[in-house]
């Protein structure tokens, strides 16, 4: 969420994630109900620490709440008041944007810092469990702290109000809005143009994979602490559900990933440029203000400089299109098979960390000179293989230089291929924007449709701005192109008239 926070965070989650898929299983069908487990008593050990919760018929977690209810973010305000959050400028409100979010109740000036939540209210990998031993016996097994939250999570909402925990999960949403909450047919179905297709399932292969790793390690071997009731797939997926959409890195305070109770409950704006972070000296998560707020209107930070499909993957919304000026288009390039330098080509590739089919960034605003020094690779004929190597490293970032490559001999090609590129995507997104009446088709009844229109909705505004990354790609690449063979052709006819004067 906050600034290098979840951007970091999501960016690195997948390479860095340790149990990464093997599982190449259909998505999880999430069933949105509420869980029926039971945990009662919370006996207490020898040793003065919390057993893990007995399941019994009664009780029911009610894994967070709805979003649009604002009793339990009050309550959660309140026991934060009373566990040390300083006085407020802020109150938890219903919003236009983001359901609840965090609205100034007083003047707030510019660069004045907020929040000032104290460690002793932020979740870490370090917090205490209610049961001591689950806690000892993750450590013991070096779980990673994204999972150790994640479980850490699902143990404090089983104990339901003996966690210290209960005011800030009840407030919580039940159903957090990422797309690890989208089914496989529905990720198919809506997002079909969009490169966000495969990250999504991708993302949720690896937390399945995650919970059954940890299932097989961990779970199975110690039911009393971790039963099957409580600790499952269902459960795991709100638990990363709620990591995905709400925690953040706190580079302060040596990057731990923390969730902050209330300073999550702030919206992003792609327009804001401040971000959460520990002050040493206030000994609080902060962060200062980059515009004043006028009494009722809505405070905001950033949650890194992310696409719109990145903001759909982890958060579940879309910002209005041409709002975002970090979106971009994962784009999909590929080296050719039939080129007669390809074995060539693959090894430079190799060298640098690369392969013979990458994907780049597309901004609104252009390309990144790691994307044309690739495509240079792709297009150079044969007689270029000496600067293979230097196309190779620039495309992987790793050349020292910020100098971007630049060969006069190629510019035309490389433009020409980048083009053919953003020509071949266009159509599906035309496809997909202007395919009608495929939602009456699949809606069985109103709670569906609703959901249906919301999801496809959000896919609409997706494909929107991606194909209008693309569409300002290919005009300026056109006119570019136009440029580059209008020079050529002036030079052509200069040329020319010179040799006819000369032929005189
Ligand atoms: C860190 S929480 C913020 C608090 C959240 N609104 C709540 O009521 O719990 C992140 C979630 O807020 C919502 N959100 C944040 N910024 C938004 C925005 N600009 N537009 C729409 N929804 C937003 C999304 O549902 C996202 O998953």
């Amino acid at each position: 969420m906050a600034g290098t926070t979840l951007l970091s965070i999501h960016t690195s989650f997948v390479p860095n994630f340790p149990y990464s898929s093997l599982y190449q299983r259909p998505h999880f069908l999430p069933s949105l109900s509420r869980f029926r487990t039971r945990c009662t008593s919370t006996s207490t050990t020898s040793s003065g620490s919390r057993r893990a919760p007995k399941v019994s018929a009664s009780g029911t977690i009610p894994w967070g709440c709805e979003t649009d209810s604002l009793e339990n973010a009050s309550a959660l305000e309140k026991w934060l008041t009373e566990s040390g959050l300083p006085q407020q400028k802020m109150d938890i409100e219903r919003v236009d944007v983001g359901e609840r979010g965090l609205v100034a109740v007083k003047n707030i000036r510019k660069g004045e810092r907020l929040l000032y939540v104290p460690p002793s209210l932020i979740i870490t990998a370090d917090s205490e469990w209610s049961c001591r031993k689950a806690g000892d016996i993750l450590r013991k097994n070096s779980v990673p702290d994204w999972p150790l939250i994640a479980t850490y999570l699902i143990s404090e909402a089983s104990f339901m109000e003996s966690s210290r925990w209960s005011r800030y999960i009840s407030a919580l949403p039940r159903q957090p809005y990422s797309l690890l909450y989208w089914t496989r047919s529905e990720v198919d179905t809506y997002l079909v143009a969009s490169p966000i297709r495969d990250r999504a399932i991708q993302r949720t292969n690896d937390v399945i994979g995650t919970f059954n790793d940890m299932s097989s390690r961990i779970f199975s071997k110690y039911p009393d602490v971790f039963p099957e009731a409580i600790f499952n797939l269902e459960t795991f997926m709100w638990s990363f559900g709620i990591l995905f959409s709400r925690l953040v890195r706190l580079p302060s305070m040596d990057g731990k990933v923390a969730l902050v109770p209330w300073a999550d409950m702030l919206n992003h704006s792609s327009e804001v440029d401040t971000f959460l972070d520990y002050d040493k000296a206030s000994q609080g998560v902060i962060f200062p203000t980059d515009r004043s707020y006028d009494p009722g209107e809505q405070i905001f930070i950033s949650y890194g400089k992310k696409s719109n499909g990145e903001l759909l993957l982890s958060y579940g919304f879309v910002p209005k299109v041409g709002t975002n000026p970090n979106d971009s288009i994962d784009f999909s390039l590929s080296l050719n098979k039939k080129d007669e330098c390809f074995k060539e080509k693959i090894e430079v590739l190799q060298k640098h960390g690369l392969s013979s089919s990458e994907r780049f960034p597309l901004q609104i605003t252009g390309w990144s000179s790691e994307m044309k020094a690739y495509v240079y690779l792709i297009v150079s004929p044969p007689n270029m293989r000496q600067y293979f190597n230097e196309m190779a490293s620039a495309a992987s970032n790793k050349t020292n230089t910020n100098k971007a490559l630049n060969y006069p001999e190629l510019e035309e090609q490389a433009l020409q291929f980048i083009l053919d590129c953003c020509e071949s995507n266009i159509p599906k997104y035309t496809k997909f924007l202007e395919r009608d009446g495929f939602l009456d088709s699949i809606a069985t009844n109103s709670k569906s449709v609703s959901r249906k229109m919301q999801l496809k909705q959000l896919a609409i505004d997706l494909c929107t701005s991606e194909r209008r990354i693309l569409f300002r790609a290919q005009y300026i690449l056109r006119r570019k192109l136009r440029d580059i063979r209008s020079g050529e052709l002036k030079a052509l006819t200069i040329f020319n008239g010179f040799r006819k004067f000369f032929k005189k």
